[in-house]
C-alpha cells in the first residue's frame, strides 16, 4: 500500500550552490505564521496529503528514487520544482553552522509562543525563504552528498529504506568514528582536525573548520497511534523518515525537516543510534553533552529515554556505550559518578537521596542551583554516586526512577509529572602520564591532566493543555510554565552578547534563563557549552476523539515548531573540556579522579613511611627485646650465682660450725667434765654454742630456700643436743650434790652404764657425749647429703648457664662459671676432705671412747686403791676423824688434770679464733654481728681461690688437725688410749 502512495515532489538532489530566489508562500502556509509548507501542497502534480502514505511506508520510493539516503540539501529542500518558497522546509541537516544575523532571524521557525509569531508574520512575505542558501554547503548539500552517502552506507542498515541520514555502525561498542553526519560531528571533527569525511565534507568542512560551530541535533519521533492507525486519522500527516520529513497538510500545515525523523516502526535502538550514540562518544572524549526528550504528555518521551526491558531506551544504551568506550580505551582511566534529580512544581528533588531520606520520612534538604565559572550551573547539595559497572549505574538510575513522581493523566496512565535529569560525570586521564605525549601535543593538552565532562539525559514532563484534578492542574501549570520558558529562551537565543559578555537575545537583553529551574539548569547546554541532541516526540492521531485529535494536532504542531526553533537557534560552541592538572583550585578539587590519585599517592607515601617506621621500630623492638632478654638472663644468672654463693657460704658457715662444734665435743670428750663447782659442762657449752651458731646461721642466711632447710637441720641438731643437755641438767639438779658417794642411779632415763658422772655432780658422762656426738654425726651426714644435693643442682644450673653464656658470647659469664665450677670442685674436695675428717673423727671418737673407758676403769681402781691405801695409812681413827688430807690431794690432782685439758681446748679455740681473725683482717672472711662469719665472695674484686691454696675450711681443718695433734701430744691419756 505504501508503494502506491505519492511522495512529495521535492527535488532530492542537484541542489543549487547559490541562494535561490524567494518563492511565493502559499496562503495556507502564511496563515501558519511562517510554518514550513510542504512543497507538495502547492504542486499540482503532487497528490493530496490525505492520500499520502506516511513516511513510514516501508517500501522505497518508486520514482524518482533518492539517489542517496541522505537528507536533501537544504537548497533543494527549501522549495519544490515549482519554485515555491518554503521558508521552513530547509533541511536542518544542511545547517552545519548556525545562521547568523539577519539571515538567521528570518529563518527562524514560527514560535509556538506569541513572541515569535508576529515577527515571522511581518517578515515572511518579504524575506526570501531560503536564507541559508548563502551558507557554505555542508557535506550534506549538493557539493558532495553523493560521495558521502556512498561512503557512509547507511542504507544497508535501514531495512525499511527510510533512513535519511547515515547511521553509525550498529554495534553498541563500535567506534563509529566517522559515520555520523551531524553538525555536532562536524564540529568535533574540526576540533580533531581529522578529515573524517574526506572530500565528502567539501566546502562545508572547510567552513566548519573556520568557525567550529554547529547546531544541535534535533530529531522527531512519532509514536504509534494507540488506536492502531499508524499514519494519522485525517490523512493530513505524512512522515518520511528517509527524508527526515514530517509534512502536515491541514491547518497550519507545512513540511518539517529535521536531523532525524523516526516513524512508528523505529525502535529505541535505532533512535539511540541516531540521536545519542555519537554524542555519548564525544562525552567520553571530553565534551559536555545533553540529550533531552520534549513533547506532549503520553507521546513516548519516557519510553524513548528509558525504554523497556525488551527495548532499552537512550539511557540504558548510553550506559552500555559508556562502559564499552572505557573497555576500548585502555590508555585512559575513568571515574564515573552519577546524580539524578527531578524538578517538580519548580522545586528540585534529589531522586537518589529521596529513596532513602524520603522513605525515612525525613524532609529533604532543599536543593539549590548555583553557578560558577568552571562548573557552570549546578544543583547542590546533590548526591553523587560513583559507579563501576553498567549494572550498578542502571540500578542507581532505576532507584531514582522509583522515586520519580508519576500520575495518571488523560493521555498517559503513568505520566511523568516532573522533569527528570540524569547526570553522568565522566572523569578521565591518561593512564600513564606522558605516555601519549604525541597525542597530548596534538590536542594541545599537557599529559596527565584530568578531563571532566558531563552527560545529561533529560526526560521532560509532558506539556498538557487540560487537567482534571487541582493537583494535576497545578503540576500542569508548572510544567507548562517551565516548558514555555524553555521555548522562549530557545526562541531568543542568538549570538549576541550583553555588555558583560553574557549571552543575550537579539536586542542585547538578558535571556530569561532564571525564569524557571529547567532553563536555569539547561543554561549551559542552551548557551552552547555542550553538544545537544533534542528528541521531540509526537503522536499523530485522534487518540479516540475529535477533541483529542484537535488537541493532538495543535500540540504536535507546537512540538514541531519548538524543534525547528531549537535546531535553528541553539548553537554549540562546545569544546573539549580542559584537563585539570593537580588538585589545585576549584576545578581541580572537584575532580575526584585527581583527588583519588593524590589520595592514593599520599596513602602510598604514608604506607611506605609507615612500613619504614615499622621496620625501624621492629628493629628497635627486637634490639630492645634482645637487650631485655639479655638483662633477664644476666639477672637470672646473677641470682643463681648469688644463690649458689649463698649456699656455699651457708655450707661453709655450717661446716665451720660443725667443725667448731665437733672440735668442742672432741675436746669435751677428752675432758673429764666439769668439776663439782658446776661452772659448765661440755654439753652446756655445746648447747650455748649451738644456740649461738643457730642465731648466727639465721642472721647469715636470712633469705632463700636453703636457709629453711638448713635451719631445719640446725634446729634438729640443736634440739638433739639441747635434749641431751636438758637431760644432763636435770641429772645435775638431782644429783649435783651427790658428792663422791653419788651413783648413776640418780640419773633417770639413762640406762647407759656411763650415764652417771663419776663425780655425781652433773658432768656429762662419756656415753652421753658419745650419743650426742652420734646424733650430731647423723645430722651432719644428713646435712652433707643436703649439701651434695645443692651442689648437684648448682652444678647443673652452672652448666646450663655456661652454655647460655657461651651461646651469647659473654666471656664474663664463662669466666664466672669457671670460678663457680672451680668453687664446686673445691667444694667437692672440701666435702671429701670433710668426710675424711669425719672418718678420722669417728675413729678418734671410738679411740676416745675406749680410752675413756679404760681410764675410767683405771681411775676407779686407782681411787679404790687410794681409798684403801689412805684407810690403811690413816687407820680407822683417821677415817672416823675424817682427815681429808689424802683424798684432798687426789682431788687436787684430778682437778689440775682437768684444768690442763680444758686449757688445751681453750688454746685450740684460741688458735682457731686467731685464724679466723686473720682471715677477717685479710678480707677473705666477713664477721657478722652475732659472731657468725661468712666468706667475702660477693665482693666483685674477690680473687678466685688459688688452685694451690686450699679453701679456708680445709685450712681451718688442717690447722685444727695440727692443733689437735698438739693437744693430743699434751694429753697422753687420750693418745695412749
Ligand atoms: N514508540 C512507542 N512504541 C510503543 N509504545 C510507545 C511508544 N511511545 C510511547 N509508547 C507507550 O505510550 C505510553 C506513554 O508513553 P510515555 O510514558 O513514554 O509518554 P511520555 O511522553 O513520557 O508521557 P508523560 O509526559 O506523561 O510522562 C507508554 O505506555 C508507552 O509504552
Amino acid at each position: 500500500m505504501s508503494t502506491a502512495l505519492p511522495r512529495p515532489a521535492r527535488p532530492s538532489n542537484g541542489p543549487p550552490t547559490v541562494a535561490l530566489p524567494a518563492l511565493p508562500v502559499g496562503k495556507t502556509r502564511k496563515s501558519t505564521g511562517g510554518l514550513a509548507v510542504p512543497v507538495s501542497r502547492s504542486t499540482p502534480s503532487t497528490p493530496k496529503i490525505g492520500l499520502r502514505a506516511p513516511s513510514s511506508s516501508f517500501l522505497p520510493p518508486t520514482s524518482p528514487p533518492p539517489t542517496v539516503a541522505l537528507p536533501q540539501p537544504r537548497s533543494a529542500s527549501g522549495f519544490n520544482a515549482a519554485g515555491k518558497t518554503i521558508r521552513k522546509t530547509v533541511s536542518i541537516n544542511s545547517f552545519p553552522q548556525p545562521p547568523r544575523g539577519e539571515g538567521r532571524i528570518t529563518s527562524l521557525p514560527p514560535s509556538p509562543l506569541s513572541t515569535g509569531v508576529s515577527t515571522r508574520k511581518a517578515r515572511t512575505p518579504t524575506t526570501p525563504t531560503y536564507q541559508l542558501s548563502s551558507v557554505t554547503p555542508s557535506f550534506l548539500n549538493g557539493t558532495g552528498e553523493g560521495k558521502s552517502i556512498a561512503r557512509l552506507g547507511s542504507g544497508a542498515r535501514n531495512s525499511d529504506g527510510l533512513i535519511s541520514v547515515s547511521s553509525p555502525p550498529q554495534s553498541r561498542s563500535s567506534s563509529a568514528q566517522d559515520s555520523y553526519s551531524t553538525s555536532a560531528t562536524q564540529y568535533e571533527d574540526v576540533e580533531n582536525g581529522a578529515q573524517t569525511r574526506g572530500e565528502a565534507s567539501g566546502t562545508g568542512k572547510r567552513m566548519s573548520k573556520m568557525d567550529g560551530k554547529g547546531n544541535v541535533l534535533v530529531s522527531v519521533r512519532v509514536r504509534p497511534d494507540a488506536g492502531g492507525n499508524e499514519h494519522g486519522t485525517d490523512g493530513e500527516w505524512m512522515v518520511d523518515g528517509r527524508k527526515s520529513l514530517i509534512a502536515f497538510n491541514g491547518k497550519e500545515g507545512g513540511d518539517y525537516y529535521y536531523d532525524n525523523v523516526f516513524s512508528t516502526h523505529d525502535d529505541n535502538s535505532r533512535v539511540y543510534d541516531h540521536i545519542a550514540k555519537r554524542l555519548v562518544r564525544r562525552v567520553m572524549e571530553g565534551y559536555h553533552g545533553t540529550v533531552f526528550a520534549y513533547g506532549m504528555t503520553g507521546t513516548g518521551k519516557t519510553f524513548s529515554m528509558q525504554g523497556t526491558a525488551s527495548s532499552p531506551g537512550v539511557i540504558p544504551l548510553a550506559i552500555t556505550d559508556i562502559f564499552s568506550y572505557i573497555r576500548e580505551t585502555p590508555s585512559r582511566e575513568f571515574l564515573l559518578r552519577v546524580s539524578y534529580l527531578e524538578i517538580y512544581n519548580e522545586k528540585i528533588h534529589d531522586l537518589l537521596s529521596m529513596s532513602t531520606a524520603g522513605q525515612a520520612g525525613q524532609p529533604q534538604e532543599e536543593i539549590k542551583l548555583r553557578e560558577d565559572s568552571k562548573r557552570g550551573v549546578y544543583a547542590t547539595p546533590l548526591k553523587e554516586e560513583i559507579v563501576q559497572s553498567p549494572t550498578q549505574l542502571l540500578r542507581v538510575i532505576a532507584r531514582g526512577d522509583q522515586a520519580r513522581r508519576t500520575a495518571s493523566t488523560q493521555f498517559n496512565a503513568r505520566s511523568s509529572r516532573s522533569h527528570a535529569v540524569v547526570q553522568i560525570v565522566v572523569e578521565s586521564r591518561e593512564r600513564v602520564p606522558g605516555s601519549a605525549a604525541g597525542d597530548s601535543k596534538r590536542q594541545g593538552l599537557p599529559p596527565g591532566g584530568v578531563r571532566v565532562s558531563t552527560l545529561s539525559l533529560i526526560d521532560l514532563a509532558g506539556s498538557e493543555k487540560a487537567a482534571e484534578s487541582k493537583e494535576r492542574r497545578q503540576e500542569g501549570s508548572h510544567i507548562n510554565k517551565s516548558l514555555l520558558t524553555l521555548g522562549t529562551v530557545i526562541a531568543k537565543l542568538s549570538d549576541q552578547k550583553d555588555k558583560d559578555g553574557k549571552p543575550a537575545d537579539k536586542d542585547g537583553k538578558h535571556l530569561p534563563y532564571r525564569d524557571s529551574k529547567l532553563t536555569r539548569l539547561l543554561q549551559g547546554a542552551l548557551s552552547g557549552n555542550s553538544l545537544v541532541s533534542i528528541l521531540c516526540t509526537i503522536q499523530i492521531g485522534s487518540a479516540g476523539s475529535v477533541a483529542g485529535a484537535s488537541t493532538h494536532t495543535n500540540e504536535t504542531i507546537n512540538t514541531l515548531k519548538f524543534a525547528s526553533r531549537a535546531k535553528n537557534n541553539i548553537v554549540s560552541h562546545a569544546k573539549r573540556a580542559e584537563e585539570a592538572l593537580g588538585a589545585d583550585g576549584d576545578g581541580g578539587a572537584r575532580v575526584l579522579l585527581e583527588r583519588y590519585r593524590m589520595e592514593i599517592l599520599e596513602l602510598r607515601k604514608e604506607l611506605e613511611s609507615q612500613a619504614k617506621n615499622n621496620g625501624k621500630r621492629e628493629n628497635e623492638d627486637e634490639k630492645e627485646k634482645d637487650a631485655k632478654e639479655e638483662r633477664a638472663r644476666e639477672k637470672q644468672a646473677e641470682y643463681r650465682h648469688e644463690e649458689q654463693m649463698l649456699e656455699m657460704q651457708l655450707a661453709r658457715t655450717a661446716l665451720k660450725e660443725r667443725i667448731d662444734h665437733l672440735n668442742r665435743l672432741i675436746l669435751s670428750s677428752k675432758s673429764t667434765g666439769v668439776n663439782a663447782s658446776g661452772s659448765y659442762s661440755s654439753l652446756g657449752m655445746h648447747s650455748r654454742f649451738s644456740q649461738s651458731s643457730m642465731r648466727s646461721s639465721l642472721t647469715a642466711s636470712n633469705v632463700g630456700r636453703p636457709l629453711l632447710e638448713r635451719t631445719a637441720s640446725m634446729t634438729s641438731t640443736s634440739s638433739t643436743i639441747g635434749r641431751k643437755s636438758t637431760g644432763h641438767r636435770s641429772s645435775s639438779g638431782t644429783g649435783g650434790t651427790g658428792g663422791t658417794g653419788g651413783t648413776g642411779d640418780t640419773i633417770p632415763a639413762v640406762d647407759d652404764e656411763d650415764s652417771v658422772g663419776e663425780f655425781g655432780d652433773g658432768t656429762a658422762s662419756l656415753a652421753a657425749q658419745n650419743r650426742a656426738l652420734q646424733a650430731d654425726l647423723a645430722d651432719k651426714n644428713r646435712y652433707i647429703q643436703t649439701l651434695e644435693k645443692r651442689l648437684l643442682q648448682a652444678r647443673r644450673a652452672s652448666s646450663s648457664r655456661t652454655s647460655v653464656g657461651i651461646a651469647s658470647g659473654k666471656g664474663i659469664l664463662v669466666g664466672e662459671d669457671h670460678s663457680v665450677a672451680t668453687l664446686i670442685k673445691e667444694k667437692d674436695a672440701e666435702i671429701l676432705e670433710l668426710r675424711a675428717r669425719l672418718d678420722d673423727k669417728d675413729k678418734m671418737l671410738a679411740a676416745l671412747r675406749t680410752a675413756a673407758r679404760s681410764r675410767d676403769n683405771a681411775d676407779r681402781v686407782d681411787s679404790r686403791a687410794e681409798i684403801r691405801a689412805s684407810q690403811v695409812m690413816d687407820g680407822p681413827g683417821a677415817t672416823s676423824n675424817g682427815s681429808p688430807t689424802k683424798s684432798a690431794n687426789s682431788l687436787v690432782r684430778q682437778v689440775s688434770h682437768i684444768r690442763k685439758r680444758t686449757k688445751s681446748v681453750d688454746e685450740m679455740n684460741k688458735m682457731l679464733d686467731e685464724m679466723i681473725q686473720d682471715r677477717v683482717q685479710t678480707g677473705l672472711i666477713i664477721r657478722g654481728n652475732r659472731g657468725s662469719v661468712r666468706v667475702a665472695s660477693e665482693s666483685k674484686d674477690q680473687k678466685p681461690p688459688s688452685s694451690n691454696e686450699p679453701p679456708i675450711q680445709l685450712q681451718l681443718l688442717s690447722k685444727q688437725r695440727t692443733s689437735l695433734a698438739a693437744a693430743d701430744a699434751q694429753n697422753p691419756v687420750a693418745l695412749e688410749a
